[in-house]
């Protein structure tokens, strides 16, 4: 059972990848990373005989199947909003830190809080709209205006909101606001 579990999310291209994996290299064996579109990766991959690793990295081939996971992982969280984040967390290695790279609904923060409760901080990556087209976004009719990218855009309980945009924090003050979040523990 993990001690705390660091919930990240934030849009496309506002840097999840990129400041969790900074973070797991600042904790190494201390923590785990969890993504909830393994699950969903692994099952499109093994369906449609594609690179998983491909697929679970960033770039072009992630974005030319993103739009038939979200409508295939829509209608599976239709019938058990649970069933990914279950599924990823059923596979994650027992560490006192848990990262989650990829919350994406009030649904997935809901599971969490029903099953871990109070060891759940929630963080939202920020980043302004040019910032994110200079690192590769283009909206993408029924990716960019459907729940999977909008539906935590009127959350507001954050334990902790980062810029990761124009005139935002350095990287080593990123670190360490999260580092604060779990002072605790490591
Ligand atoms: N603070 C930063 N400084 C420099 N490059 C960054 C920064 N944040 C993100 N990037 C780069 O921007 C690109 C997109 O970031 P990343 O893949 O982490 O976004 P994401 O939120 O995980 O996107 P997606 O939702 O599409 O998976 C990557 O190439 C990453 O290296």
């Amino acid at each position: 059972m993990p001690q705390v579990i660091l919930l990240f999310s934030g849009k496309r291209k506002s840097g999840k990848d990129f400041l969790t994996d900074h973070l797991q290299k600042m904790l190494l064996d201390k923590c785990e990373v969890i993504k909830i579109s393994k699950p969903i990766k692994s099952h499109w991959a093994k369906v449609k005989g594609l690179n998983l690793d491909e697929l679970l990295s960033d770039g072009k081939y992630k974005e030319q199947y993103r739009l038939d996971m979200i409508q295939w992982s829509e209608e599976m969280r239709f019938k058990d909003y649970g069933c990914f984040c279950r599924s990823a967390c059923q596979n994650a290695v027992d560490k006192p830190v848990w990262i989650v790279s990829d919350i994406r609904r009030k649904t997935d923060i809901q599971w969490f809080k029903e099953n871990y409760s109070d060891v759940i901080r929630n963080i939202r990556i920020t980043a302004d709209d040019d910032t994110r087209k200079a690192r590769g976004y283009n909206f993408q009719l029924g990716v960019d205006d459907v729940a999977s990218e909008c539906d935590l855009d009127d959350y507001n309980d954050w334990d902790l909101i980062i810029n990761n945009g124009k005139n935002g924090q350095s990287l080593e003050e990123q670190i360490s606001a999260i580092l604060t979040l779990i002072q605790h523990v490591v």
